[in-house]
């Protein structure tokens, strides 16, 4: 089907908006971020979409993202609220889709410091050797596990030893159907007065998904907020970790052995790189990356062209504010089309192909953490992903320092 059976334009004549195009539905073969580049392509980095009620600002260039994630960072660092986020995220508990309000502040310093920083990984230091292992392999390993297991490895208490196929199989639909859920975009989100019909059936499914439990161990910690209650938010914030690390690191992992595979030149690269690092006797420890600079220029290419959230997750505005000249108002939503602007021909040459070589060359300076807007598979401002220096840079911090 053609892009036009999306969307129809209405542009609106004599207002201060970029353009203005009706979209009924961002369903269909294509999915929406390829809608949006196309879109992009046509009107430009930076114009609105009407879906119901609601208008959408689409920014699809380095310079325009910086005005939004940086100049503007506070007021666009709230989230929007659909109908699958209230359910799924119990309710917006889980500080991931949670508001730009007390809570998600209180929620996201605890995660910080207590899942992911330097200060957590510091007090790791006195644990056995096998237990320093709050990392990407972990989070990796976390699908084939049980529910007690699994939360008791990310606040660290204990390494589990051995997984449970059928619980794993659970766990595998549970995280399939929450993804699958939470990018719908239902009826009711665009015209909430016909809520009440549940066209569809999006609602019933997502409640009967909201109420099962993920984790059967719930974290002792009594953090209450004016909105949650301690058990909420324990079941919210474990959750959020988990969803939000596994499949993310997963899929770069899978997109990079798949890259490699296909180019094989870069394969023997890295396959030299290990050899002389590591050897051909041992396998790769988390201590070696500090020499593996080549695997990084690896994955720094992968997240480039496949970053895992191509349109990252929507923002929404909480005060007016100017972008590229256009006064944008409180209320409206932002999408940042990241896949676009990880492959603008202006900046990248060779756009659509895997040269992790430009990163020792051309593109030394860029890096991923928030600096430079060229390269925002983790985006950046205050939401940007707290798990950036846990994958990456953190640990190399930790090695270096033992
Ligand atoms: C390849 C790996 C990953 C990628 C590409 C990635 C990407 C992202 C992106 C694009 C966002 C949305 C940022 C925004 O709204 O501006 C995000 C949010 C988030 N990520 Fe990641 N992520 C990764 C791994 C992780 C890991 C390992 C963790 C935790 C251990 C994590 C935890 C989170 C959390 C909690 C949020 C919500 C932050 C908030 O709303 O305040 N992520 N991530």
């Amino acid at each position: 089907m053609d892009i036009q059976e999306y969307f129809e334009e209405a542009p609106e004549a004599g207002n201060s908006w970029p353009v203005i195009g009706h979209l009924h539905l961002l369903r269909g073969p294509k999915p929406p971020y390829i809608i949006l580049s196309e879109m992009a392509d046509k009107y430009g980095p930076i114009f609105t979409i009407k879906m119901g009620v609601h208008r959408d600002l689409i920014v699809s260039d380095h310079e325009t993202a910086k005005e939004c994630l940086s100049i503007n960072d506070k007021a666009f660092a709230s989230r929007t609220s659909t109908l699958a986020m209230e359910f799924l995220s119990y309710n917006h508990a889980m500080f991931g889709f949670a508001p730009y309000e007390n809570h998600w502040h209180q929620m996201r310093k605890l995660a910080t410091l207590e899942l992911l920083s330097n200060y957590r990984l510091e007090r790791l230091k006195h644990v056995r050797e096998s237990e320093i292992k709050t990392s990407l392999k972990e989070l990796y390993q976390l699908s084939a596990l049980g529910p007690e297991e699994r939360w008791m490895m990310i606040v660290g208490k204990r390494i589990p030893s051995s997984g449970n196929d059928e619980e794993s199989e659970k766990w595998k639909k549970a995280l399939k159907d929450f993804f699958d859920l939470s990018g719908k975009f239902v009826i009711s989100d665009a015209l909430p007065f016909l809520r009440w019909l549940d066209i569809g059936g999006d609602e019933r499914l997502m409640n009967k998904n909201g109420n099962e439990d993920f984790m059967d161990v719930m974290l002792s910690l009594a953090v209450e907020t004016e909105k949650h209650d301690a058990d909420t938010i324990n079941k919210a914030t474990c959750l959020a970790m988990i969803l939000a690390a596994l499949d993310t690191t997963m899929v770069t992992l899978t997109w990079a052995m798949s890259l490699l595979l296909n180019n094989r030149d870069e394969l023997k690269k890295l396959q030299q790189e290990l050899d002389i690092h590591v050897g051909k006797d041992r396998l790769v420890q988390e201590s070696d990356i500090k020499n593996l600079a080549y695997l990084k220029t690896i994955i720094k290419e992968t997240l480039r062209l496949f970053p895992t959230g191509p349109l990252g997750v929507p923002h929404e505005s909480t005060e007016d504010c100017m972008v590229s000249g256009y006064h944008i108002p409180a209320g409206t939503r932002l999408i940042v089309n990241i896949s676009k602007i990880h492959r603008d021909p202006q900046v990248w040459s060779d756009t659509c192909e895997f040269r992790p070589q430009r990163f020792l060359t051309t593109h030394k300076v860029i890096d991923f953490k928030g600096q430079n807007f060229e390269l925002i598979p983790f985006r950046s401002g205050p939401r940007m992903c707290p798990g950036v220096s846990f994958c990456w840079e953190i640990n190399e911090k930790f090695h270096y320092n033992q």
